[in-house]
């Protein structure tokens, strides 16, 4: 930490949509916010300068810009020079050695090791509900590692960032579009490796011409889980990992979902709607995708790096 009583934050890319999020987030927390003025904010001088200033350098970015971003602070590492911790919002290093990844309620000791690792990757927004739902799932031996699994999900227009929201704000659409039909999505290697499957999903993400609001759905067929496993089992184990949790709950099954119920909020919803006659399930995922899917999920991380209480979610 530095010579300030607050702990000092510096976040590179705080005029996009997930910058914003964080920036407003951060008032409710004890830190010094430190700015580059509008004119500079991409000039690397003046980003390297204020990254060799501060003790958190929070990156939302996109990809190639947060690399360049992690290689001026591996370079002030280099040329021993005070460097600050990093949490990095893009998918540049969700899967990289040496950094940890994740929601502090992923998993036992995951607080922990966000908490003192000084490169942090926050999670995926689609991730955040895949993850959220399987990893517990086949931790507990209910769900097998090579289930094939399949994840569908919709999520509002604000998940493209600045140039989606503007056409759709401009444009006024599509009112609904199947993208990723490549089945190569940025999010599947996160998705697979922190949910715990041998198997890659097949994942078919959407777009609605909504603001913000996520669901991801995950259809099981019952029999081809453990034996005898019921739907009562997932929820069961759900509620046991989830328990304590101000942010994620595990309501009842209901008979339909709206995505941007949760909009504006840190929390996030999971459930398991179930026809034990047909030995079917739904396991579903509700969020908001700038909230816990992004912003929400970076508060919480930041304030474990800087040793902050979280505030309490939106
Ligand atoms: N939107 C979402 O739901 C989520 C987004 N994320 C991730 O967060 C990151 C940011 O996404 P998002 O906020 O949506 O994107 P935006 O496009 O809204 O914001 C990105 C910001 O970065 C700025 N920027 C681009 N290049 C540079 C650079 N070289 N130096 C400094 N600033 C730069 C952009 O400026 P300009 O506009 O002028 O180019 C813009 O202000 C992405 O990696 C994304 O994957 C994570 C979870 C969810
Ligand atoms: C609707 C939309 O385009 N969504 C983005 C995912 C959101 C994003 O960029 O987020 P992460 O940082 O969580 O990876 C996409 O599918 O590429």
């Amino acid at each position: 930490m530095n010579t300030y009583a607050r702990p000092s934050v510096f976040i590179d890319g705080e005029a996009g949509t997930t910058g914003l999020g964080i920036r407003a987030r951060l008032e409710a927390l004890p830190v010094d916010v430190r700015s580059i003025d509008a004119a500079r904010r991409k000039d690397p001088d003046a980003r390297r300068d204020m990254m060799s200033a501060v003790d958190l350098v929070v990156l939302c970015l996109p990809d190639a810009a947060a690399r360049d971003a992690v290689a001026m602070v591996d370079g002030l590492v280099t040329a021993g020079h005070r460097a600050p911790r990093v949490l990095d919002a893009s998918t540049a290093f969700r899967t990289a050695p040496g950094w940890v990844y994740g929601f502090p309620e992923m998993q036992a000791q995951q607080a922990q090791a966000i908490r003192t690792a000084t490169h942090v990757a926050n999670p995926g927004c689609y991730p955040t509900g895949i993850i959220g739902l399987l990893h517990p799932l086949v931790a507990a031996g209910l769900v097998p590692a090579d289930y094939p699994v399949t994840v569908n999900a919709v999520s509002g227009y604000s998940g493209g960032g600045r140039t989606m929201i503007e056409a759709h704000e401009r444009d006024g659409g599509p009112a609904f579009e199947l993208y990723g039909l490549s089945l190569q999505h940025k999010h599947l290697p996160e998705a697979q490796i922190y949910s715990g499957l041998s198997r890659v999903p097949v994942f078919v993400p959407s777009v609605g011409h909504f603001a913000q609001g996520m669901i991801v759905s995950i259809p099981l067929h019952l029999d081809l889980l453990g034996h005898g496993v019921r739907g009562a089992d997932l929820h069961a184990a759900l509620v046991a990992h989830y328990r304590g949790s101000d942010r994620i709950s595990v309501p009842d099954a209901c008979t339909s979902l709206c995505a941007d119920t949760l909009a504006g909020t840190d929390r996030m919803e999971l459930r398991v709607h179930v026809n034990e006659e047909q030995r079917q399930a739904v396991l579903t995922a509700r969020l908001d995708n700038l909230g816990k899917g992004a912003s929400g999920a970076a508060i919480q991380n930041i304030a474990l790096m800087l040793g902050l209480e979280s505030p309490s979610g939106m």
